[in-house]
């Protein structure tokens, strides 16, 4: 399918620092985008590069296949909705959804049957003479949102337009505005640093970090299949136990110490890793990943098979519980293992001090061989 919206090796600067680097992607229409990454990541910067409100040093921005690079924001077939709103305070509901219309030389009966259509689709029929100062922030950004969708843009982008409204308007807002789009068939890219906002309202994650897009993809096939130890925190595996890694006639060999005992993994990933210098291992988890048993219950094998059947369909890690507290649902505990503190959740509760077997089943889990920079000079 040809993409709507191209953006091709951009890189882009404020002032002396670099912003943006190389960045590339395709979005097909009707297609939802999230840039996703920490603050300060550049993602904003790349939605403005879009937009036309900052130009590129490099590289290109097309739409439908044509070159926006150097036309300014009024000039491409895009719309914006901000963080803040942007609204015009001193005027109503529909003068402000009327506004860009008017700029564009709309006729007025024209307007009038846009507008309606606006308000009816976004339930704001009833507060479209109403000032708005007067109406909350979560009604105030379908304002916004309705004045980009007025204009009928190719392309809508996103600023995170709902970090300013409380938790629950949030989670109600986050779903009216994907199911919206879909029926509409708009395309749009959509700025978050929230990763569960980001994986709910879009079909594809463009995950940045450093002025870099570091994984793109589905947000299954980033949650399920990171690329590397960034994306896997990022994406919640944010547990990590470091062990050593080797290779022994064809077999991974990993741990061998108290925390990990020495055990031989069947992966060719790890192997080829191993073969090619790497002699760290970081092991990365979700807390819901793993399950705990006293120390005691997993060295009998049954008691081992009931945390998980097969008792060999996974690892086993040794380890202390530090402290527990109880979030609802499931109790959260932090426990040392070799001496690095992990976060897992149990319906049980096991006591400080504890010493526990962690049970991690395969899958459930990410291995990242670390190749330190003189085996790879070597
Ligand atoms: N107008 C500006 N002048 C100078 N530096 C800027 C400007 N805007 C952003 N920056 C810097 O550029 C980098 C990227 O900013 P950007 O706003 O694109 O990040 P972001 O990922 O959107 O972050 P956030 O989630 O906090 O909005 C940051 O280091 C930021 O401080």
């Amino acid at each position: 399918m040809a993409s709507l919206l191209s953006v091709q090796n951009v890189s882009a600067s404020y002032g002396r620092q670099r912003v943006l680097d190389g960045v590339s992607l395709e979005l097909p229409e009707s297609g939802f985008l999230a840039l996703l990454g920490r603050s300060g990541c550049g993602k904003t910067t790349l939605l403005r590069v879009i937009g036309g409100f900052i130009a590129p040093a490099h590289g290109r921005v097309l739409i439908d296949g044509q070159d926006m690079t150097s036309l300014p924001p009024e000039k491409r077939p895009t719309a914006m909705v901000f963080q803040s709103y942007a609204l015009w305070p001193h005027m109503t509901v529909h003068g402000n959804l009327a506004y860009g219309l008017r700029l564009r030389g709309m006729g007025k009966a024209e307007i009038t049957r846009r507008i309606d259509e606006i308000l009816a689709l976004l339930q704001l029929d009833n507060l479209a003479d109403r000032n708005v100062t007067a109406l909350s922030g979560g009604q105030r950004q379908r304002v916004a949102l309705g004045r980009a969708l007025a204009v009928a843009p190719r392309l809508l982008l996103l600023d995170e337009p709902l970090s300013n409204l409380d938790a629950r308007i949030r989670l109600d807002l986050r779903h009216e505005i994907r199911s919206l789009l879909k029926r509409l068939g708009i395309t749009a890219v959509h700025v978050t640093h929230d990763r569960e906002e980001a994986m709910v309202m879009a079909d594809q994650l463009a995950l940045m970090n450093d002025g870099q897009i570091v994984q793109f993809g589905a947000p299954a096939a980033l949650y399920d299949h990171p690329a590397n130890s960034f994306v896997a925190d990022f994406m919640g595996a944010s547990n990590v136990i470091t062990v050593d890694l080797a290779v022994s006639g064809g077999m991974a060999m990993i741990g061998g110490d108290d925390a990990c005992p020495r055990r031989e993994i069947a992966d060719a990933t790890l192997v080829r890793a191993a073969s090619q210098g790497a002699r760290r291992l970081d092991i990365r988890f979700r807390s819901v990943s793993a399950r705990l048993s006293e120390c005691g219950d997993a060295k009998t094998p049954a008691a081992a098979a009931a945390v998980a059947p097969g008792a060999n369909a996974g690892l086993h890690l040794n380890g202390t519980i530090e402290q527990v507290t109880y979030p609802g649902d499931v109790y959260r505990h932090a426990v040392n293992i070799g001496g690095r503190s992990v976060l897992i959740d149990d319906a049980k509760r096991f006591e400080e001090g504890c010493k526990v077997s962690v049970f991690m089943p395969f899958g459930a889990f990410h291995l990242f061989p670390r190749i330190d920079e003189q085996s790879r000079a070597a």
